[in-house]
């Protein structure tokens, strides 16, 4: 079954086609990289799923137009990660992580048991146990950003949508969180997660999703994805394209036709 279904979703932002015309469908047990360079439209189309943008075209949610579907369950079936990492409150980690439980408790309620235990099995997950009682306010931004994606993975929710989720994570930590998103896959559930770091997309994800100028321009996996003609096309770059032990090596190392001037 699809999770989650686009069939011509089109957003104006700002009086430009942002998203234009996107046919997207995102099964159980996928683990997608949506790619593009700046400005593509990636963060949009998650906002769009999300009702954070206002779009055209249809919207499925779990089998139901997204519209039909309340906040709360929405939130049962989608997880957001948002780009901005700002923590406003200096509430600990652990009751940050708890709001992700928000959507399964009911209004007024404490953590439950089973409540409790997602907390501590995302918090774990995210190698942030050991902050459960610190001010979220008072991390370190990879700190930060490791707790919010714990918030998003206690939700439990059957699809995730990551914008830049590996953002100020150093290396042992991206490959974590990569480990963690590729597993969350296996156990059925699906993640689409914007991505700049074609190395990790291109080892880790089972699909890739090219967005460029708000269109989809190549979808399947990543070594059909990101071929050297593609790299130079959609981003002007050239880059290395190999194998390391079975899995797909990309990375960038120059640019292919700026001008001289700006090289
Ligand atoms: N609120 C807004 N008003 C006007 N234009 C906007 C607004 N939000 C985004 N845009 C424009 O929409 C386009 C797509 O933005 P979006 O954030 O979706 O790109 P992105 O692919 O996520 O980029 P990045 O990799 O830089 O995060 C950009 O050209 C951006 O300037």
């Amino acid at each position: 079954m699809s999770l989650l279904r686009l069939s011509d979703v089109s957003a104006r932002l700002g009086g430009k086609a942002v998203l234009d015309g996107v046919d997207l469908s995102i099964r159980e047990g996928e683990f997608v990289g949506l790619i593009g360079p700046n400005g593509a439209g990636k963060s949009t189309l998650l906002r769009a799923v999300l009702g954070l943008t206002p779009s055209s075209g249809e919207i499925d949610i779990g089998g139901t137009p997204a519209l039909n579907l309340s906040a709360t369950a929405r939130a049962k079936i989608v997880s957001y990660l948002p780009q901005e990492r700002e923590i406003a409150w200096p509430v600990t980690a652990e009751r940050l992580v708890g709001l992700g439980r928000s959507p399964h408790m009911p209004a007024f309620a404490g953590l439950g048991e089973r409540d409790n235990a997602a907390v501590l099995r995302a918090m774990q997950r995210m190698d942030v146990a050991e902050f459960a009682a610190r001010p979220a306010t008072e991390l370190s931004g990879g700190e930060k950003a490791r707790v919010l994606i714990a918030r998003a993975l206690a939700q439990e929710a059957p699809l995730m949508l990551a914008d830049e989720p590996t953002a100020g994570l150093d290396p042992l930590h991206q490959i974590a969180l990569m480990r963690v998103f590729a597993a969350l896959a296996r156990e059925g559930a699906s993640v689409v997660a914007c991505l700049h770091d074609l190395g990790l997309a291109a080892r880790w994800c089972t699909r890739l999703v090219l967005l460029d100028a708000g269109r989809i321009v190549a979808d399947g996996t990543p070594a059909e994805v990101l071929t050297q003609a593609r790299l130079r096309d959609v981003y002007n770059i050239e880059a290395y394209i190999g194998e390391v032990g079975g899995g797909l090596v990309v990375y960038p190392l120059d640019l292919s036709s700026l001008p001289d001037a700006q090289r």
